[in-house]
């Protein structure tokens, strides 16, 4: 599952992530076969929504029409057919799974859920002052990366090896996302202004949940305080404006659905950060 795994760092750096992306799954195929262990492996191929890119249906399945609109996306789309042509020409036990958005606390902080929660949280602390994001318009599936490992596992077991969209079915927007993640730590967001110019501003807080939360003068925030801004330099070349996944197929073939909510998911992010962010201020008094 190693991966280039950014899309915006793939319009930067476009070759590295056909090299690692495509060929990276192409070279661990040829070395299942050519070391005659096609027969004794269980191959599993890190796919993607990023697939469907350019959306050919609302809401997107095991077989709804790819359109990728990134280099990773491409790098991707290659890998995926690779595992087929394996699985049909060699009879190797691979499957693609088709994974939606999935997050945690563990994710990376330049993907943009992570971005939102370690932020905003260090922002409350008053360890940073602004969240810099990119398009707030864009619609995601998200899910918690826990629920989609089970998915993975599930579709190892199975006899017969085939392609799975995993997927919480559900859609939220970037924007909606922010505004969830300040209410979980104690706050509302006021939107003002349009496109590059829109901005985020404190508008209530939430002292029962500040109290609970934060040691006294902790919180830094008050009403009215601009918070977040638009830095063009987020945006891609070619954006993915949404996606949302239809898990049909591995809900009744597999039983599977995600057992963690949108806000759960959200609530685990934050109170993970927040938790990292009252460290760090501890760790600066003594510096
Ligand atoms: C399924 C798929 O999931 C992930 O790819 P992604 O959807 O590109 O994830 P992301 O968190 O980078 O962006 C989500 C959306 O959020 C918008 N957005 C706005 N402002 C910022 C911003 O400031 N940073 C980022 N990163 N995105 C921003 C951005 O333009 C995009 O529309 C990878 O795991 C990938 O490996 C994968 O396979």
């Amino acid at each position: 599952m190693g991966a280039q795994s950014h899309v915006h760092v793939s319009f930067d750096s476009p070759e590295y992530t056909a090299d690692v992306n495509g060929l990276g799954t192409l070279r661990i195929l040829e070395a299942i076969r050519n070391l005659d262990l096609t027969h004794k492996t269980r191959f599993y191929q890190a796919s993607t929504s990023e697939l469907y890119g350019k959306i050919q249906s609302p809401q997107q399945s095991e077989s709804t029409p790819f359109y990728p609109r990134s280099p990773y996306a491409v790098a991707k789309l290659f890998a995926y057919w690779t595992v087929i042509n394996y699985r049909e020409a060699y009879g190797l036990y691979g499957c693609n799974g088709i994974l939606f958005n999935h997050e945690s606390a563990m994710r990376g902080t330049s993907f943009v859920t992570r971005k939102i929660t370690y932020t905003l949280s260090r922002i409350a602390y008053g360890l940073i002052d602004k969240l810099y994001l990119g398009n707030m318009n864009a619609l995601r599936d998200w899910g918690h990366a826990r629920d989609y490992v089970e998915m993975q596992w599930l579709m190892l077991q199975q006899e017969q090896p085939e392609d799975y969209v995993i997927a919480s079915g559900e859609r939220r927007s970037v924007r909606e996302f922010v505004e969830v993640a300040a209410r979980e730590i104690g706050f509302s967001i006021e939107w003002r202004g349009q496109g590059v110019d829109e901005v985020g501003l404190v508008s209530e807080v939430d002292p029962e949940k500040i109290g609970a939360t934060f040691g006294k003068g902790r919180f830094k925030l008050k009403p009215g305080d601009e918070i977040v801004n638009i830095d063009p330099y987020y945006f891609r070349p070619t954006e993915v404006d949404v996606l949302w996944g239809d898990a049909s197929k591995a809900r009744e073939k597999l039983n599977w659905s995600p057992k963690t909510s949108f806000l759960e998911l959200v609530s685990e992010m934050v109170a993970e950060d927040l938790e990292q962010a009252r460290k760090q201020v501890v760790v600066n008094q003594y510096e």
